[in-house]
């Protein structure tokens, strides 16, 4: 049994999760087509898959692109999400939804994304309209604040050197400059400068 030429050529242009299969069938005497027990589950879910994302209830698998939103993944294993999180990471994307919950990957390197330009770009959208950034997330709970005259949370977590502060300072420029649009009052400085200070209260605490 040999591969047909072209699919050897086109194989490696192949996103993940897609690729070559032969079927083997065998016709029964009225004509019908026999496909052994394993193969004939697996067209059955494959039918049943297409059939979903037909009717809308699965997103479109995007040729070799990973969703910005993990939830949008038509598979959920651990090795899709990994995959889906380390080629937006080559593509300099560092965050990707959960939902509502935004990963972070540390880029150990100056990305250009978080300049007034963006700041304006993300202003009042709602969450997933954008690319995924800490700048959506900052707006969507600012707007929420408002909106609903409630106190808004936002947890960061993650381990040692994982881009926690930074994060941090992130949402502070991006909340600070929407509650000033533009007027410069020194409030990002003075909660930026309590940081460390608070940080260091924390690994005191923490010590004793
Ligand atoms: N978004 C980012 N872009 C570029 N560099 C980043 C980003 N996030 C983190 N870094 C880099 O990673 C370093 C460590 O990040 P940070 O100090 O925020 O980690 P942390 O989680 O607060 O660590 P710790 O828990 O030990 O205080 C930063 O000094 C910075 O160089």
């Amino acid at each position: 049994m040999l591969w047909p030429r072209n699919a050897l050529e086109n194989r490696c242009g192949l996103g993940s999760g897609e690729d070559y299969r032969f079927l083997l069938r065998e016709k029964n005497l009225d004509g019908s087509i026999h496909y052994g027990g394993s193969l004939q589950m697996w067209l059955r879910v494959t039918e049943e898959r297409r059939r979903m994302v037909e009717r809308g209830f699965l997103p479109q698998p995007a040729g070799g692109e990973h969703p910005a939103d993990l939830c949008a993944l038509p598979e959920l294993t651990e090795r899709a999400l990994l995959e889906s999180l380390h080629s937006r990471f080559r593509q300099e994307k560092i965050y990707t939804y959960v939902g509502s919950i935004l990963i972070v990957i540390n880029p150990f390197q100056f990305l250009p994304i978080y300049n007034p330009k963006y700041v304006k770009m993300y202003d009042n959208h709602a969450l997933g309209d954008l690319e995924p950034h800490i700048y959506a997330v900052a707006d969507v709970a600012y707007h929420a604040m408002l909106q609903r005259r409630r106190n808004q949370c936002i947890v960061i977590s993650g381990e040692s050197g994982s881009g926690k502060t930074q994060s941090t300072n992130f949402l502070i420029h991006h909340l600070t400059a929407l509650s000033q649009k533009g007027f410069a009052s020194g409030v990002e400085q003075i909660i930026l400068g309590a940081g460390p200070v608070l940080e260091s209260i924390l690994d005191f605490g923490l010590v004793f």
